[in-house]
């Protein structure tokens, strides 16, 4: 639903344009049962404006009979739909609803409390910009807080509200609400949360007090108040706009003349001319012009939805990731990440699963679990298994190499699911810490080092000849295996990769080959031998 607007009426082009235009934040609230989040999304509704008249009546008419606030329209009806089929037994993981202000589109995540709201936490979050945690202001900092803020973190939140609800019961006093204040900072030291981006708000969501309009009861705050917070805070710049990844969701392909990429920028930018990469077949070639509804860009950033044609004819599917020369991910078969485990059947460590990246999909196992945390109180355990709702830092075994990221660098690289081989259904995700080495298995390995690493001694071989796809498939595997990324490049490309300073050697074929080989174990054996006498792996 969106706000009245005066341009509606006048001019519903130029209303449409603007609306189009807003910027997007996506939230989510949570809280204890009772915190009052029902009842703060319906005055945000409501003081906004966003609730139709035919709505307001009948919540009006429900507040008398089953409401909980004598009179006054019970707001927390609003948010009923969902409670109802709740009642129901309908299992509804998260809800979201849409509105708009002004200033700005927004989508609340609403996600059920109760038992298993780890999974349900982990599901709305993961696409969150801001959390709202709700503290009734008579109980202050709870374990839920904790366990919420927690999961906020490590789904890699970057802004948070800490809304002190129902300071009316306790006559705003200042100095209740800054002990809460106190009390939360305490324990968000010990998150991965930057703690001037935490907003604390004392409110009361039942009268409305800095919610949307402006407490007069609580004169000695002077911070904004939440709809502030939400048409303010500053989310652009949370955007990795560095490193590029275009994860491949289509092959355009209308006619012979044509073949396009599509997919939404994961994170990054791209103009016509820069030299990418296919992952994970590690061809080059150039962006020869990115394609949109609206005609061709000069330049595309994160999350924009695109297409784009190269210069040359490399094979791309769908599940590859396009990226920059000079800026890989890591590709490797073993990586820590955080994982949510959401199903009743526990983790077990060596049991095949079916895991999905951004990029790729490909069997694995999780082949050791370093910790679980306990979401309560931080405190690390070794464990022999994982159960729903719980969180571990854990390593996992690839069947094949894969192109990934740090998840707090780029979320949309970094992220993986498991899926039960056998129902088909998402059983867990994953936020990658890093790669872990074969060689060295205690110690994680971040992408950073590994990125420090391969830049030191990049491999790139570029070949034409005939057989040579072949070759280099071999090639490849092996140099995965000994931790080491080789690209393939056509001849062509060779030349760019030698003025981009990276090492390239030339396999097969005529035209300047440094080294030729043939498709068989004795010359891959003696390619490598080769490339390691001279250091290049
Ligand atoms: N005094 C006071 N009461 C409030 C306030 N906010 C909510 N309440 C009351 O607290 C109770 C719980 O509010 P809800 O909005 O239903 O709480 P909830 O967190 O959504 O609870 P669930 O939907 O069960 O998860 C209701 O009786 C509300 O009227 C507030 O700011 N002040």
């Amino acid at each position: 639903m969106s706000h009245q607007s005066d341009l509606i009426a006048a001019d519903i082009l130029e209303y449409l344009k603007q609306h189009e235009n807003k910027e997007l934040l996506r939230f989510l609230t949570c809280g204890n049962v009772d915190d009052g989040k029902s009842t703060l999304i319906g005055r945000l509704l409501f003081d906004s404006k966003m609730i139709y008249e035919d709505q307001l009546a009948s919540v009006t008419k429900d507040s008398g009979k089953v409401g909980t606030t004598g009179d006054r329209p019970d707001l927390a009806l609003l948010v009923d739909g969902l409670q109802a089929e709740r009642e129901q037994g309908i299992t509804i993981d998260v809800a979201y609803r849409y509105f708009s202000t002004a200033k700005r589109k927004f989508i609340i995540a609403d996600t059920p409390g109760h038992e298993q709201y780890t999974r349900n936490m982990a599901t709305g979050a993961s696409t969150c910009d801001l959390a709202i945690i709700l503290i009734d202001a008579r109980y202050g900092v709870q374990t839920q807080t904790k366990r919420h803020s927690f999961i906020a973190s490590l789904l890699g939140i970057k802004h948070l509200v800490v809304a002190v609800n129902k300071m009316d019961l306790l006559d705003f006093s200042e100095e209740r609400f800054n002990q809460i204040r106190e009390d939360y900072l305490d324990f968000a030291k010990n998150l991965n949360l930057e703690l001037s981006a935490i907003h604390f708000v004392p409110m009361s969501a039942l009268d409305g007090d800095n919610v949307v309009e402006r407490s007069t009861r609580a004169a000695w705050y002077t911070g904004q108040t939440l709809m502030e917070i939400l048409e303010s805070v500053e989310i652009a710049k949370d955007k990795n706009l560095e490193n590029f990844r275009l994860p491949v969701q289509y092959v355009n392909r209308p006619n012979l003349d044509f073949r396009g990429f599509c997919g939404t920028i994961a994170s990054g930018i791209v103009k016509p001319g820069d030299t990418i990469m296919a992952l994970p077949s590690q061809k080059t070639s150039k962006v020869e012009s990115i394609v949109t509804f609206d005609g061709n860009l000069e330049e595309a950033f994160a999350g924009q939805a695109v297409t784009l044609t190269l210069e040359d004819e490399i094979d791309i599917s769908r599940g590859d990731v396009i990226v920059k020369l000079n800026d890989l991910p890591t590709v490797g078969k073993k990586l820590n990440a955080d994982i949510v485990w959401m199903t009743e059947n526990p983790l077990v460590p060596g049991k095949p699963y079916d895991l999905k990246f951004a990029s790729s999909s490909t069997a694995g196992t999780v082949s050791k679990i370093h910790h679980l945390v306990d979401v309560n109180t931080l405190e690390q355990s070794l464990a022999d298994q994982v159960n729903l709702n719980e969180i571990a830092l854990v390593e996992v075994s690839l069947d094949k190499a894969v192109p990934f990221d740090c998840y707090s660098r780029i979320p949309g690289t970094g992220a993986f699911i498991i899926i039960d081989r056998l129902s088909n259904v998402t059983i867990g995700a994953g936020m990658i810490v890093g790669a872990a080495s074969a060689s060295d298995d205690n110690t994680p390995v971040t992408a950073a080092e590994k990125a420090r690493r391969f830049n030191q001694k990049p491999a790139i071989i570029a070949v034409n000849a005939v057989n040579a796809e072949q070759v280099v498939q071999g090639l490849d595997r092996r140099l995965f295996e000994m931790g080491r990324v080789a690209a393939i490049a056509s001849n062509e490309h060779a030349q760019l990769l030698k003025d981009a300073g990276l090492v390239v050697l030339v396999a097969g074929g005529a035209d300047g080959a440094d080294i030729s080989l043939a498709a068989d174990q004795e010359s891959l054996d003696s390619l490598i031998a080769d490339l390691q006498e001279q250091g290049v792996i």
